[in-house]
């Protein structure tokens, strides 16, 4: 059974998770697994001397508990998409099972980088980042001040540490429209698929 793990990483509000629900649509026996369901809770997540809670970091997420998730899916990517009730379809075991991850902090994380066999990282300037956080809600809300008192330094911080590490990320231009970017990654994601589907 031929298998491939596509990393959707990206800024705040870059696109992640809209490229990637567009791309399973487009891509048969894909499903995803999104870095947002693994925050800790909010009891467990430090505050810093403003008042902020230190979500922007990977201490505040159970990479731990996604981890087996990827896991699972590497044995059997069959069982992982009929447990989340997504179709398979036919393949004569020939076809290929696309895992998409996508996340903030998904190239941070050294085990899970590992498992990506193709990088992308979605990237928008400071002010449409800020304005598309603005009307955002997350739980619990950002409090006043939060974009620059925390999100911004931190991602300036993990971005820094992604490219001292991490070798091989295709950046995308978030500021395309949605469609222009979905055509391109799925486009890029085929001539993989087809690459894997011709090997032995
Ligand atoms: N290419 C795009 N152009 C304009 N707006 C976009 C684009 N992609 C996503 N958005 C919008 O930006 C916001 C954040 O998108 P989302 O996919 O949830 O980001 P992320 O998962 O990276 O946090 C949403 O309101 C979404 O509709
Ligand atoms: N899902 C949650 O429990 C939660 C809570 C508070 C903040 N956040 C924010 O989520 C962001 C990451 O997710 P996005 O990339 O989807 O914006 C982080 O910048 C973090 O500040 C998430």
């Amino acid at each position: 059974m031929k298998r491939l793990i596509v990393g959707v990483g990206g800024m705040t509000n870059g696109g992640k998770s809209t490229l990637s629900k567009g791309l399973q649509q487009k891509i048969s026996n894909s499903c995803i697994i999104a870095q947002d369901s693994y925050f800790k809770d909010e009891s467990a997540i430090p505050v810093d001397n403003n008042g902020f809670k230190q979500y922007d970091m990977l201490d505040a997420l159970e990479m731990d508990m996604m981890m087996r998730d990827v896991g699972s899916w590497q044995r059997d990517p069959n069982w992982f998409l009929r447990q989340r009730g997504l179709n398979t379809t036919q393949n004569n075991g020939t076809g290929v099972f696309v895992l998409i991850v996508e996340g903030f902090l998904i190239f941070n994380y050294r085990p899970l980088n590992e498992v990506f066999d193709k990088r992308y990282f979605m990237e928008i300037p400071y002010h449409v980042c800020k304005t598309r956080r603005s009307s955002r809600v997350y739980s619990p809300p950002d409090p006043p001040g939060y974009f620059d008192g925390h999100v911004w330094p931190m991602y300036l911080k993990n971005r820094q540490e992604m490219e001292r590490t991490v070798s091989g990320i295709v950046f995308l231009d978030g500021l395309k429209s949605k469609e222009e970017l979905l055509a391109a990654v799925n486009n890029d994601i085929h001539q993989e698929i087809e690459k894997l589907r011709e090997k032995a």
